[in-house]
């Protein structure tokens, strides 16, 4: 176990093994064996109430990851505090854009040419053109508007149909959206309301993996949802993901 001084709230793979981690409102590389953290960058430094929030790293080695101010309580908090920022393997950071409310799911569209992202806050899954060469992203587009019931946005994966799956926080499911037409194709439901991330795992990557938060929670909800905080695996989905990369720096 190694114990931390700020919440890590994203890990990536890194080429020269290890990891790397967005830890406060720093990236860092983490070393296991050594049980060693090593700060790359400081972000956000005149917002001392902000954190890091989802991350992940591009088809390219670059890693990406987005900040918020920290919650009051669940999705409630001081707003446009936030910012989308990326870690280049050289070990520089680049802002992307800032005003953003709580920065969460991500991901890359097949042929990378496009980046999906989230803004919780926004009600909606957006795209943009993405260019693998430089890393820049531009024209900004909402491709999904999330549905009363599905209520918050978060974590966000593609699978091999170059199909994402959003995690709908309060909503109690993930989701599949064609990002082509804008449309729901799937819906999948856990037996807990703040599901907040998923992602592709085990044997070919054929399961997939979602997590759950239970903070915020009174003693009724919890009796009512015991798997709270639990991470639940859905088997028999028919449909893989892909292979995460490695940080290359
Ligand atoms: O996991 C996250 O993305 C945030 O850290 C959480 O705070 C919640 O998911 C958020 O409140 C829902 O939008
Ligand atoms: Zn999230």
């Amino acid at each position: 176990m190694l114990s931390l001084d700020a919440p890590v709230s994203s890990v990536a793979l890194r080429k020269s093994g290890d990891y790397v981690v967005t830890l406060g409102t720093r990236f860092a590389a983490l070393k296991w064996k050594d049980q060693s953290v090593t700060t790359f960058v400081h972000v956000d430094k005149d917002k001392p109430n902000n954190r890091f929030n989802d991350g992940k790293v591009d088809p390219a080695g670059r890693f990406f990851a987005g900040t918020m101010a920290e919650e009051i309580r669940p999705a409630v908090l001081e707003r446009h505090q936030g910012a989308l920022y990326t870690l280049f393997p050289d070990h520089s950071v680049v802002k992307h854009f800032d005003q953003v409310d709580i920065s969460n799911g991500l991901d890359w569209s097949l042929d990378h040419k496009t980046f999906f992202y989230i803004d919780s806050l926004s009600y909606s899954v957006d795209a943009f053109d993405y260019d693998l060469q430089t890393g820049k992203i531009s024209n900004r587009r909402s491709i999904y508007k999330l549905e009363k019931e599905e209520s918050i946005p978060d974590g966000m994966c593609i699978d091999t149909e170059g199909k994402l799956w959003v995690a709908c926080y309060d909503g109690g499911r993930v989701i599949r959206l064609d990002p082509e037409t804008g449309k729901r194709i799937q819906t999948v439901k856990l037996p807990v309301d703040n599901t907040t991330s998923c992602c592709f795992g085990g044997k070919d990557y054929s399961e997939m993996y979602v997590t759950s938060a239970c903070q915020g929670m009174d003693d009724e909800s919890f009796s009512r949802q015991p798997q709270a905080g639990g991470i639940f695996k859905i088997t028999g989905l028919g449909v893989k993901g892909i292979p995460p990369h490695s940080f290359a720096g």
